[in-house]
């Protein structure tokens, strides 16, 4: 199976004296959504500005289509897009700027960027937002306009952080229809969650982090067999598993 990212042996955070995260090692293939599960403070967002080449390893690597950050920059920032849980706007640009800015740093042409960026603004009900500017938006708006631009490019990895805070119900299903699709089209998205019904339904596989460690990964059968938690769902294995008392 295609690997897009590789994770192997990651100890990292924002102190070399003090890890966050510890020995960390999961990919995440083609054609797969993966979920990255974890308490408050676990270091899911730890674990994505490494993929995002916002931090360096202390040890361990991390690898996007073969290469790592500090390879080639340019190629591996192209190669992913990023949704993240507090929306990022440029207060002086439009909608439409917003999108066109994107289409520019990925290099898309003209007609695919306009025939794209017309489509989505259909899908996500904002056609009628394209010349606003940010601070006449609403908390979901500005959500959507994040993920409108990750949508707008095909990279070969789509790493989400909570992308459903403040989206309504439309636009809930609206996004994962959309990771569907580019799921199937050869993607592969890392989605990070706290609503694990919707995490169960459409993951191929999770990633259980614990303090920092990963405590288990897989699909939900081989989760519930390491956990010994047979027809358990992933709420119930989730908490069992982060229990203080069982992995402190
Ligand atoms: N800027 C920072 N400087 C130092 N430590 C930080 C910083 N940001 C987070 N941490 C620490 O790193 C650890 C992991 O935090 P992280 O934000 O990765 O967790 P998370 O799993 O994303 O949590 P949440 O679900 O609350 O978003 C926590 O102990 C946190 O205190």
């Amino acid at each position: 199976m295609g690997e897009i990212l590789k994770i192997s042996n990651l100890t990292g955070g924002y102190q070399r004296s003090r890890p966050v995260l510890h020995d960390v090692s999961f990919s995440v293939n083609a054609h797969e959504i993966v979920g990255l599960i974890g308490l408050n403070g676990a270091g899911k967002s730890t674990t994505i500005k490494h993929i995002l080449g916002l931090m360096e390893p202390h040890k361990g690597d991390v690898r996007l289509m073969g290469r790592t950050w500090s390879e080639d920059k340019d190629d591996y920032r192209q190669g992913l897009a990023y949704i993240p849980e507090m929306p990022l706007l440029y207060e002086e640009m439009t909608l439409w700027e917003h999108l066109e800015l994107t289409a520019m740093a990925y290099g898309l042409k003209e007609v695919t960027f306009k025939e794209r960026a017309n489509e989505l603004l259909e899908e996500f009900r904002m056609k009628k937002m394209v010349k606003w500017f940010p601070s006449h938006f609403s908390k979901g708006m500005r959500q959507k306009v994040m993920i409108m631009c990750a949508l707008l490019v095909h990279p070969s990895l789509y790493v989400a952080d909570e992308p459903f805070v403040g989206l309504d119900p439309i636009g809930i299903r609206s996004f994962l229809d959309r990771m569907v699709e580019m799921k199937e089209k050869g993607c592969g998205i890392l989605m990070s969650t706290h609503i694990l019904a919707t995490a169960e339904k459409y993951c191929d596989r999770f990633i259980l982090l614990h303090n920092g460690r990963v405590i288990l990964k897989g699909t939900l059968q081989e989760l519930q067999a390491q956990s010994n938690m047979h027809g358990a769902d992933l709420d119930q294995i989730y908490v069992e598993m982060t229990k203080e008392d069982k992995n402190d």
